[in-house]
């Protein structure tokens, strides 16, 4: 229980099937006093208290999991790896891979439960397959899709039938007081949603060139190249305009020469990804190429692909070229029906 509105009526909702249910909130900040409040985020000590609030007005035992130390090793100071490495992380998918089913369900199986329930808007069903939320603007079956079949039996996902306004005034009626509470929108351990200020924080400054890809040339300088991102056209602040006078974007990150190279949109356009570590959960793992469809960001478009799998590489055939797809993000595999929402796969983005 995040101390947000979706886990307290998750919670509920549990409860209401039977389910003999207990709420936990993980803190997750080193030190909460140091995360924001103002009841958008995870971890404050404010949403603590949202969630034990929501805990006693269901009737379920309430506990705080003391899992900073886990959290700050397996997802922020991964994320800042990863920066630092050039690629682009989801920390949410991160979370869910490393944490939410993985050292909590561990703890929780040890402790005598048998699943663990989240607020989370996705489907699973009977098939134990999972599925996009009924709501796609809500969807989090992206952020799910690293979860493996032992994980995903071990889930139970009581909203991906409701909408958000559904569960908004669920939680009315049920008298929560987080039924108004804003969604969480930034990175849960990031102020403010300056990612870059946080990356500088611990990165420190790197300065290095920026360089126009159709010349070669240096058209500017940076601060560090882990603020940048593949696709990324704002805050560039280049020396001097493009010869052809067209906008430029960021098409690539090369630690090693610590150089962000820029180009045209047209450039950014890629037809074929590679992806590593990859997770299926829709069935049997296919020996031959298959036609679905991919997502390749959070709430990024969906495109036709064929993907195969080949050992501990996947590689996608996409059917129309995509623009700014970064390495660290996770491509996600879904059946191509005409519902189009059942996962069949993950891997991360390697190029
Ligand atoms: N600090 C936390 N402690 C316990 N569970 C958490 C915590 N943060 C997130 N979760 C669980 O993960 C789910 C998805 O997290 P996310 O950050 O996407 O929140 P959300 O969709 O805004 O949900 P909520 O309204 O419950 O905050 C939550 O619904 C909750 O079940």
């Amino acid at each position: 229980m995040s101390g947000g509105v979706d886990s307290a009526v998750a919670a509920a909702r549990a409860v209401a099937a039977g389910h003999d249910v207990t709420g936990v909130h993980l803190a997750l900040a080193r030190n909460p006093q140091t995360y924001r409040t103002g009841a958008r985020g995870c971890c404050t000590l404010e949403d603590s208290r949202d969630a034990r609030r929501a805990a006693d007005v269901i009737g379920i035992p309430f506990y705080v999991w003391d899992m900073a130390e886990r959290f700050h090793s397996d997802v922020v100071d991964d994320f800042v790896a990863e920066y630092a490495a050039g690629r682009t992380p989801n920390p949410c998918l991160r979370c869910n891979e490393k944490i939410k089913f993985a050292a909590v369900l561990d703890r929780a199986v040890a402790l005598g439960f048998d699943a663990v329930v989240t607020g989370h808007h996705a489907r699973l069903g009977p098939d134990g397959l999972l599925r996009r939320s009924v709501d796609h603007a809500k969807d989090q079956s992206y952020v799910l899709a690293v979860l493996t079949r032992a994980q995903l039996d071990r889930s139970i996902f009581p909203l991906g039938d409701a909408t958000k306004a559904e569960v908004r005034e669920e939680a009315a009626r049920r008298g929560l007081a987080v039924a108004d509470k804003p969604d969480s929108h930034d990175i849960c351990f990031i102020a403010d949603g300056d990612t870059r200020g946080f990356l500088a924080g611990r990165l420190g400054e790197a300065p290095g060139d920026v360089v126009d890809a159709s010349t070669g040339a240096v058209v500017g300088s940076h601060t560090g190249a882990y603020q940048y991102t593949v696709g990324q056209r704002r805050g560039l602040h280049l020396d001097r305009p493009a010869p052809d006078g067209r906008p430029r974007y960021v098409l690539s990150i090369t630690p090693r020469t610590n150089t962000v190279t820029v180009g045209p949109a047209e450039a950014l356009e890629v037809s074929q990804v590679r992806a590593a570590r990859p997770v299926w959960t829709g069935g049997e793992r296919p020996t031959a190429p298959i036609e679905c469809e991919v997502q390749l960001r959070a709430h990024g478009d969906v495109v036709p692909a064929t993907v195969t799998l080949d050992g501990d590489t996947l590689h996608a055939e996409l059917r129309r070229p995509v623009r700014g797809v970064a390495a660290g993000q996770a491509i996600v595999a879904y059946r191509s029906d005409p519902a189009g929402d059942v996962v069949l796969g993950s891997a991360t983005i390697t190029g």
